[in-house]
């Protein structure tokens, strides 16, 4: 299996216990590979990491093969990513946001147009087309976010808490769009706090505690969150603060 994403010894010590200590993890093409964990375990930190936005004191991280160092603009283009707030320019329109979107992500005018129009679709964001990201409500603006991470069909997609701010038709919406995206081909690495819900989409779950990957959740298994608080426990018994 091609891998999407593969991150080896990964390292960013931030001090006084904090940060993320020594992770492997791979996703592969058209593999859904969830991470869940407390507040502050250290997910939000190797997603960032993962993209670049901060950088490892140890550790290799390649994406499609590559070293991040040695990736160029088109290969990020290739990369889609909602980490943290959705960034839209608040005075432009959805549509226009979304355009602009895939602009920087090197598509093609010419496609430009189309991949914003089935993104409005996608994301049920059509009736709000025309209107400044600023009048959004938080969860669609979380869906804006959403559209401009996986309207351009990327190969990797990292997402940060996806479902923050969705209603439950939100939340079925952003399922199916990545579970569309797997099949076709894409690495999908996502976190969230919601059991359920990740064990409907992802493949794989792992489980982050205090910076580092403690095991895997079995995505059928009947009580993920006995399983989950299990590994959790058994790790902070193990290493005492
Ligand atoms: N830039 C930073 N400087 C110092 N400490 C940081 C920085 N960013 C994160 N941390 C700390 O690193 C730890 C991991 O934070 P991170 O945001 O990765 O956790 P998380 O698993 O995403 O948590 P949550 O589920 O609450 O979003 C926390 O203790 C956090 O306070």
């Amino acid at each position: 299996m091609t891998e999407r994403l593969a991150v080896h010894g990964l390292v960013r010590d931030f001090g006084a216990g904090a940060g993320v200590f020594g992770i492997d993890l791979t996703v592969g093409a058209g593999e859904i590979h969830a991470l869940v964990g407390l507040n502050g375990a250290g997910k939000t930190t190797l997603m960032r990491l993962v993209l670049g936005m901060l950088h490892p004191t140890a550790g290799t991280c390649r994406i499609n093969g590559r070293d991040l160092a040695d990736l160029t603009a088109a290969d990020w283009g290739r990369v889609g990513h909602l980490v943290e707030h959705p960034f839209a320019y608040p005075e432009l329109d959805v549509r226009t946001n979304l355009v602009l979107a895939t602009r920087l992500r090197r598509v093609p005018a010419a496609e430009a147009t189309g991949l914003a129009e089935r993104a409005l679709a996608e994301l049920d964001l059509g009736r709000y087309s025309r209107i400044p990201a600023r009048r959004l409500s938080q969860g669609n603006r979380q869906r804006l976010g959403l559209a401009t991470a996986i309207q351009h069909h990327p190969d990797l997609i990292v997402l940060d808490e996806p479902t923050n701010a969705l209603d439950p038709a939100g939340v079925i919406v952003l399922r199916d769009a990545l579970s569309r995206r797997a099949k076709a081909g894409a690495g999908i690495l996502v976190s969230s706090h919601h059991l359920d819900e990740v064990a409907r989409i992802a493949h794989r779950i792992s489980v982050v505690n205090r910076g580092r990957s403690i095991g895997t959740l079995d995505p059928d298994a009947t009580d993920l969150e006995r399983a989950f608080f299990t590994l959790v426990h058994d790790n902070e018994r193990e290493h005492p603060r």
